[in-house]
């Protein structure tokens, strides 16, 4: 494992786990900055994406609300590119995208404003689960006519079925729950 990730690694082992519908949820700073995120995770996770992906001509960071926005953050200011927060809240804009996200556990409507056609945009986000974000975020940068650079997540459930995410993600750490606390796949 890269080291600079094994702080995190470490805390995730020990992140208690709460069933959410029958959905075994992880509490964690990454992932609902319960209990407060690590300045030197945020660096960690910056680092890493830096790291494994190429922000050389991208115009923006395109995040989810509200979790994919503190690992947007942390890139961004890294790589001081500027950052799109896709919204559960309509603005009514006439550009707006809307389309419906559907979670392993929940659905909303998302809003997408503030990426032009053309853009290139690499999409940040917290947790690959089912892929339902990242499908539903897809498709709004479609709509937008904006070219997907890359997809980033600071972790993948592997125990989660995304067999329906089309695309390439890349991930700092695969993980896995397994009676009841969290795995860190080597
Ligand atoms: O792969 P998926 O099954 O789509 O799950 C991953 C998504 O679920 C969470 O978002 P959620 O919509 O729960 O909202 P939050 O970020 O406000 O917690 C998380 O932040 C990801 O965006
Ligand atoms: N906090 C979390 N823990 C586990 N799986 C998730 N999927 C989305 N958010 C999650």
């Amino acid at each position: 494992m890269d080291p600079t990730l094994e702080p995190l690694a470490r805390s995730l082992r020990e992140a208690p786990v709460v069933d959410r519908d029958g959905y075994e949820y992880f509490v964690h700073g990454v992932t609902d900055g319960v209990p407060p995120v690590e300045p030197a995770v945020l660096q960690a996770v910056a680092d890493g994406i830096t790291a494994r992906i190429d922000l050389e001509s991208v115009d923006k960071l395109v995040a989810p609300e509200a979790m994919g926005i503190h690992h947007g953050t942390a890139l961004s200011l890294a790589s001081d590119i500027p950052m799109a927060v896709v919204r559960k809240r309509s603005y009514g804009f006439p550009d707006e995208v809307a389309v419906h996200q559907e979670t392993s556990y929940g659905e909303s409507e998302l809003y997408l404003n503030g990426v032009d056609a053309g853009d290139r945009v690499v999409l940040v986000d917290d947790v690959l689960s089912s892929g339902g974000t990242i499908e539903a975020v897809c498709d709004a940068l479609e709509a937008a006519e904006a070219e997907l650079v890359d997809i980033v997540v600071v972790l993948r459930r592997v125990d989660a079925d995304h067999e329906s995410v089309s695309r390439d993600v890349t991930s700092l750490l695969d993980v896995r729950v397994r009676d009841g606390a969290v795995e860190v796949l080597e």
